[in-house]
């Protein structure tokens, strides 16, 4: 793993993403750290930090100028960024522009920061419904699909400085307010019936950053739930 040039990740300002930049903080990576909203703990830690609305492409673009101006190179980009929005032709614009426009600008807007690297690596967070489909997040499962496929593509592309993964998550950690039966039907989908928390994506992330020989590959983390025939 680098030990200079940083790391992009988006959504870093709570939940996976911030379990994930003090991780990746820990073991001497530095973190570039992309949020909407609020900073929150983001301002206690060593990092540079952006305020980007990644649905509006103009913010992208300043963005991209930023970083330019500031890195020769990337160690690399973890897209992390989500909604999990109900379904609905406003949410699906939504979905569209935050799980797949943004992702395909950014990779082709830093391709040439990360192509400057010894090594890099491109992560898309996924999900697990991409490859199935999801009765209740229609558009959030398809617009999780379409951003597999940027990792097909720019894992071809752009081969071999920059290595191109997905990870596919089930269940990670439940929003707040999710009750009690809920959970429950939630867990019981999957053969490893508990919340595992942000540490399914921290280590896959860690290990993806280290191994050699893995791009254009999906790496699934659902405890199993595609096993659990009948249930949805
Ligand atoms: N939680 C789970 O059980 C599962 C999660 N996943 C995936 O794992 C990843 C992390 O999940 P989780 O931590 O729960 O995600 P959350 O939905 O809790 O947070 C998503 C992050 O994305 C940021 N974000 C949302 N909209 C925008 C925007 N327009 N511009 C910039 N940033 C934005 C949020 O920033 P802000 O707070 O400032 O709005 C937040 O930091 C996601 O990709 C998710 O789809 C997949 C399966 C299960
Ligand atoms: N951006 C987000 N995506 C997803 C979330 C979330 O909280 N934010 N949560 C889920 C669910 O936990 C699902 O995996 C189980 O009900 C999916 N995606």
């Amino acid at each position: 793993m680098s030990a200079t040039l940083p790391l992009l990740v988006t959504g870093a300002n709570r939940r996976v993403g911030l379990a994930l930049t003090r991780r990746l903080l820990a073991e001497d990576q530095p973190v570039i750290a992309v949020y909407r909203d609020d900073p929150g703990p983001l301002r206690d830690l060593e990092l540079e930090a952006y305020q980007v609305d990644l649905t509006e492409e103009a913010q992208r673009d300043t963005l991209l100028q930023q970083l330019h101006e500031r890195h020769p190179a990337l160690r690399g980009i973890v897209h992390n960024a989500s909604v999990w929005a109900e379904d609905g032709l406003d949410n699906l614009r939504l979905l569209y522009r935050l799980h797949l426009e943004a992702p395909y600008h950014l990779n082709l807007g830093l391709q040439d920061l990360l192509l400057a690297a010894p090594r890099a690596d491109i992560i898309h967070i996924g999900d697990d419904s991409a490859t199935r489909g999801s009765r209740n997040h229609i558009g959030y499962a398809a617009t999780k699909a379409a951003l597999h496929n940027l990792t097909l593509s720019f894992a071809e592309a752009l081969a071999p400085t920059v290595r191109v993964n997905t990870i596919a998550p089930g269940l990670l950690i439940f929003k707040e307010g999710a009750d009690e039966a809920y959970r429950q039907a939630t867990l019981d989908k999957a053969l490893l019936d508990f919340e595992p928390g942000a540490d399914p994506i921290v280590d896959t992330v860690l290990y993806l950053l280290s191994t050699q020989y893995a791009t254009g590959s999906t790496f699934t983390v659902n405890g199993g739930r595609h096993l659990r025939h009948g249930r949805r």
